[in-house]
């Protein structure tokens, strides 16, 4: 499980982050929402120990971060990382040789499944299609837990419904997801939680079967009352 206990962020004179504690468990996919700038990235970036927080603690598995969290954990930020002129394969033998964590073999099934080829360039990639590898490139990772940032953002309706659909594939199999989102329509069908982020506060966490069948309700109405007030 992934433990946020109470962290404060501050960016200069900005307090991004007041309170923040939810959890996300393993074989759940978890989604922080909340409008632009609300602090969704900064909570992933403390949760992998890339950026500071001058308050709480972060659980990994009932450990505190350090570098033996990287074996358990991986994080697909929103833009690609990897070099515009580096190639598909060049990319993917990269991560073979830096990782010792990278599944081949999962990694080579994506690649087909996203249709992305070998020998294109990531600076020539698509937005979708440098959003596919991006997501390839994390979720071959044989890690207990990943977070996404933004993987729908930007990109057409066919490439988001095929990102969406690894997420109910044997590719997530029962690891731990958090994804961030200011858009849920892509998404709510996929999610098994929901922490709503407002104002350096989680207004809400709760589990969207849960409301679904005790309170008839779906996250686009719980986001409304939330904050409709
Ligand atoms: N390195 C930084 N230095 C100063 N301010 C920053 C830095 N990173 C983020 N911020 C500010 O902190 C706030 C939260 O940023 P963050 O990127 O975490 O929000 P977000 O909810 O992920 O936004 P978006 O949905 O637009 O990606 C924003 O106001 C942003 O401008």
């Amino acid at each position: 499980m992934i433990e946020v206990k109470g962290i404060r962020k501050k960016y200069g004179r900005k307090q991004v982050l007041k309170d923040v504690s939810f959890t996300a468990e393993k074989g759940q996919i978890t989604c922080l929402i909340g409008i632009n700038g609300v602090g969704k990235s900064t909570v992933l970036k403390a949760i992998m120990g890339l950026t500071p927080v001058a308050g709480g603690s972060i659980l990994i598995n009932g450990q505190s971060i350090s570098s033996k969290t990287y074996e358990h954990i991986t994080f697909i930020p929103d833009t690609i990382s990897m070099p515009p002129g580096m190639t598909v394969a060049a990319c993917m033998t990269f991560m073979k040789d830096y990782y010792v964590s990278w599944n081949p073999q999962r990694a080579n099934e994506m690649k087909e499944f996203f249709k992305l080829n070998e020998t294109d360039k990531v600076g020539e990639l698509s937005k979708g299609n440098a959003a596919k590898l991006n997501l390839l490139l994390g979720l071959a990772l044989d890690v207990d837990y990943i977070l996404m940032d933004e993987p729908f953002s930007g990109i057409d309706m066919f490439s988001r419904e095929q990102i969406a659909s690894v997420f109910t594939s044997h590719l997530i199999e029962d690891r731990g997801v958090i994804v961030t989102t200011h858009e849920i329509n892509d998404i709510e069908h996929l999610i098994d939680k929901v922490v709503l982020l407002d104002n350096g506060i989680v207004r809400r966490e709760f589990e969207t079967e849960t409301v679904r069948l005790e309170e008839g309700k779906s996250v686009m109405d719980v986001m409304r009352e939330v904050y409709n007030g």
